[in-house]
């Protein structure tokens, strides 16, 4: 649970107890004594960003704010991780400093100055208590192997990244279990309908935490919560962050018959198909996996959302509008931010493939195949037309 690194008896005790009457009061005024109490029992604790593209920005708002709110339970200062790069010649993390704006991933916004843009990995979290992984997944492991050994023991992490990692030693494992296999802390996730420019602007939506206990994920809702941004919590963990990065795919699918200029009927019926297959991978793969998980936020909400506003739906319509490779349209399109779809249709079509699984997730496959030019976008329909929900 939330700080249980350590297992000793009296923090974890008190832990416990602070979680279970937070559940139990709703009254604004015994919530801020009892965080205050917490706050001169445990100590503040320190949150750490890791990452600070589109996503990693606009949480990184919402958070500075929070902190800043709840000053009786964090510290003030919150170090974000930021790749270095030079914009018009001077460096990101010294424009975010000074000016309080991610000029390149998040125009527009201003940071709250208590965000401290911070381009070693290392320096930036080795004081940290919650570190909130927020990067494109392919970078995940490199940014690990260089804290691996540098963070405090009974740190905490929240994965707010949308993918999988997968080798041919191990196959497909959830980011998740990644950053708790190579750094030994425990890692929850966040996940939702969360299109970054909207969460920036402060529209309302919904998203999920995914964490062990109930408790935990309630503490770990104190750093993200606002009005705005309404967080619930499921301790079905694994398909909240499943449904995050298969979500992807499907939006690719979604775009594909954008590109195709066929109507509103046809992509609905790609973002069903698309998440019967979720499901199916789901109860297939993940152990103890509900069908209610796919009701929050993170499932079917997230899933609208970016087949009609995602990146990765441009992505879908641009594969079939242009001859142009996937890197020369992301570049194109996106200007430094990721598309994260394609990498995950190919991570779970080598796995699909190895269990001979191709022909029951034709949706998934057809994605990878035609994200690798292998297959006509045209044929996509046909794909939809037998798949075997009709069959
Ligand atoms: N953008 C969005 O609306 C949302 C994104 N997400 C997820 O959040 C995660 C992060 O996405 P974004 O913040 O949008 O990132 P992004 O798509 O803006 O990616 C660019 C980021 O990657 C960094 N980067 C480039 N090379 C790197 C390297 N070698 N090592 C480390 N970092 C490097 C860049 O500096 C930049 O911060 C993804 O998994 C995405 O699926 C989740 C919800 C919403
Ligand atoms: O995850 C997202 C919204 O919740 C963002 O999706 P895209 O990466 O497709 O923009």
């Amino acid at each position: 649970m939330f700080g249980s690194g350590s297992s000793c008896g009296l923090p974890v005790l008190l832990t416990d107890v602070y979680c279970k009457t937070l559940l139990v009061l709703n009254k604004p005024r015994y919530i801020a004594c009892l965080h205050y109490l917490w706050g001169k029992t445990m100590g503040k604790k320190r949150v750490c960003i890791v990452g600070s593209g589109n996503w990693g920005s606009a949480i990184a708002k919402i958070i500075g704010k929070n902190v800043r709110d709840r000053s009786e339970l964090f510290e003030e200062t919150v170090m974000m991780y930021m790749y270095e790069e030079l914009v018009n010649g001077r460096k990101l993390t010294e424009i975010v400093n000074t000016e309080h704006e991610n000029v390149k991933y998040l125009p527009g916004i201003k940071l709250p100055d208590n965000i401290v843009a911070v381009p070693d990995v290392v320096e930036a979290s080795k004081d940290a208590d919650i570190l909130i992984f927020v990067i494109p997944h392919q970078f995940v492991k490199t940014t690990c192997r260089s804290m691996a050994g540098k963070i405090k023991k009974d740190a905490v992490a929240v994965s707010l990244i949308k993918g999988f990692d997968q080798t041919p030693e191990v196959g497909i494992q959830l980011i998740s279990t990644v950053i708790h296999d190579m750094l030994n802390i425990d890692c929850a996730v966040l996940m939702g309908a969360n299109l970054a420019h909207e969460v920036a602007e402060e529209q309302f939506c919904e998203t999920t935490i995914g964490a062990a206990t109930e408790e935990e994920g309630n503490l770990i809702k104190e750093v993200f919560e606002t009005p705005y941004f309404r967080c619930s919590v499921v301790t079905d963990a694994q398909t909240v962050e499943m449904c995050g990065a298969l979500k992807n795919v499907v939006a690719i699918g979604a775009g594909i018959v954008d590109g195709l200029k066929m109507g509103d009927n046809t992509k609905a019926a790609v973002i069903r198909l698309g998440l019967m297959e979720m499901v199916a991978f789901g109860e297939m793969f993940i152990p103890g996996c509900t069908r209610e998980t796919f009701f929050e936020s993170c499932g079917v909400a997230d899933l609208v959302a970016t087949c009609h506003g995602g990146r990765n739906r441009m992505l879908g319509e641009a594969v079939v509008q242009s001859e142009k490779t996937l890197k020369e349209l992301e570049k194109e399109i996106l200007h430094g931010q990721s598309f994260q779809g394609p990498l995950v249709a190919r991570e779970i079509y080598s796995m699909l493939e190895l269990k001979n699984l191709t022909e029951r997730f034709p949706l998934f496959t057809a994605i990878h195949q035609i994200c690798k030019r292998e297959m006509d976008p045209r044929d996509f329909i046909e794909c939809l037309r037998n798949h075997p929900e009709h069959l």
